[in-house]
């Protein structure tokens, strides 16, 4: 897997990082120790490229720039040709210790010169305003004329909470020391962070918050049948192709059963999807009555007319375990909160940004808006995206951030509701986030300018992998 984000790593905001450095502080470790370690993981990465290369460190005004000042000091022992750029004079506490500590060239961050390699110790989670623009320019013009550039904790310029540009230049790699940051797998953060290293510096970093990891997926017990393994109901609508690719991504997702609710029996189609008509909204809601439904999937291609209202209000009020995508996000709008927190059944929903956008406000990064959504619905909000995060009611949330960018095709989020739907049936709320790994891995092994169907194809092969 091209793993640009570590998997299953703590995401901490800046407070949480500071919290938790604090904590080890008055356990008695000390600062210039924690910022030993931190440069030692960064040179341990540069290396593995500088070698016979000259290295250009910049060093910021506080403590990644004190970090920073280690990287040049273990580099140049280890005879490489450091210099550092400096932004600023005299630092305080550790940061000073280690800008004492060096003693190869310094020269004024305005004055620096490209060089092969560029290590980027100018900001990191202290990040709080865009950078200058004579800052700015310089860091792009050194990032643009080096042939590897690293940063260290975060690139520069990305706001270390919600991703924001801030004026960041895009970096070959990234050491997150400690923790991942929000900024490392959203929006712009998660573009200008290149290839994220994970480097655990010692710091105890607990967190309700992590990157995405494979999900334990083990083979259905040996009693199991096909109830038992969930039976999933998909809900046809105007456009039946879109829920026909969320039912056969939902047999190829692991449910036991499924069933697909429309209007005309398909002329195709695996002969393991069984058909069952449901004309209308009343004949939904009477093979709603089916207490062996264990997940109902409804949305893709549903239409937003008057009856496909009406078969969206019978689906709310069952109380079978409920993926809502597409066209039922969009007319849920701005009532989804109030409508989906009466429901008891588990509710999903699968938006992408302008779904989302139509139903809950909220200023904020992804991640917070997100987590404030679940909280409020009740649901699990999948916020879907190049960056897709997860939230759950309780404030549990994780964020995937290796998709393919080939996902950006007709008939994926379909996949994804199916898949969602199998994993709900399967393991429950909690098992959501294995739908969203699933899809991400499967895309990865379709290859390039996959369709959607080539997609479903390889979730057999994604569930191979995992224990
Ligand atoms: N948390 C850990 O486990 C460790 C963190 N380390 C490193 O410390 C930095 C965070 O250091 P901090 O001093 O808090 O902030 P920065 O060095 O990121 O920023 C310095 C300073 O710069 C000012 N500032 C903010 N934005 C701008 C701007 N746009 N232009 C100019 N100046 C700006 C602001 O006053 C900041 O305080 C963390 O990233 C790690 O690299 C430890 O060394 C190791 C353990
Ligand atoms: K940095």
């Amino acid at each position: 897997m091209t793993q640009r984000i570590p998997s299953g790593v703590p995401i901490l905001t800046a407070e949480a990082m500071r919290a938790a450095e604090q904590a080890c502080f008055v356990a008695g470790v000390a600062q210039d120790e924690l910022m030993e370690r931190a440069g030692a993981a960064v040179a341990r990465e540069a290396l593995r490229f500088a070698k016979g290369r000259a290295v250009l460190v910049l060093a910021g005004p506080g403590n990644n720039g004190g970090d920073a000042y280690v990287v040049a000091r273990l580099l140049a022992e280890r005879g490489l040709d450091v210099t550092v750029a400096a932004l600023g004079g005299e630092r305080k506490g550790a940061a000073e210790t280690m800008r004492q500590r060096w003693d190869g060239p310094t020269v004024a961050l305005q004055d620096a010169e490209p060089r092969a390699v560029l290590v980027d110790g100018l900001f990191g989670t202290g990040m709080s305003r865009t950078l200058s623009d004579d800052v700015r320019e310089l860091l792009h013009y050194l990032v643009k004329h080096s042939e590897f550039s690293i940063a260290i904790d975060l690139p520069s310029g990305v706001g270390t909470d919600d991703g924001a540009d801030l004026g960041a230049a895009h970096m070959d790699v990234t050491v997150a020391l400690g923790a991942l940051k929000p900024g490392h797998v959203l929006g712009a953060g998660l573009i200008a962070s290149g290839h994220v290293i994970y480097a655990d510096i010692g710091i105890p970093c607990a967190s309700d918050c992590h990157s995405i990891a494979q999900p334990e997926q083990a083979a259905p017990a040996r009693d199991s049948h096909k109830y038992s393994r969930g039976l999933v109901l998909v809900v046809e609508g105007a456009m039946p192709g879109a829920s026909r690719l969320a039912a056969r991504s939902a047999l190829h997702g692991g449910a036991g059963y499924v069933m697909l609710a429309g209007a005309n029996q398909p002329d195709r189609g695996p002969d393991a999807l069984v058909f069952r008509k449901a004309a209308n909204a009343d004949s939904l809601a009477t093979l709603l009555e089916d207490e062996r439904i264990a997940a109902l999937v409804i949305g893709p291609g549903l239409g937003r007319d008057a009856e496909s209202r009406a078969r969206m209000e019978a689906a709310l009020d069952s109380e079978h375990p409920l993926v809502l995508d597409g066209d039922a996000l969009t007319m849920l709008g701005e009532a989804a909160a109030e409508r989906l927190y009466r429901r008891k059944a588990a509710t999903v929903l699968t938006p992408h940004a302008g779904e989302f956008s139509r139903m809950f406000s909220g200023d904020g990064g992804k991640l917070s808006v997100t987590r404030e959504a679940a909280r409020r619905s009740g649901a699990v909000i999948v916020h879907k995206g190049p960056d897709t995060v997860i939230a759950w009611p309780d404030g549990r949330a994780v964020v995937a951030a290796n998709g393919s960018r080939w996902l950006s095709t007709a008939g994926t989020g379909d996949v994804l509701a199916g898949l969602c739907g199998a994993r709900l049936a399967v393991g429950g709320m909690d098992a959501i986030a294995g739908a969203i790994w699933l899809h991400g891995r499967a895309a990865q092994l379709a290859g390039p300018a996959f369709a959607a169907d080539d997609l479903i194809a390889q979730v057999p092969v994604a569930l191979g992998e995992c224990r």
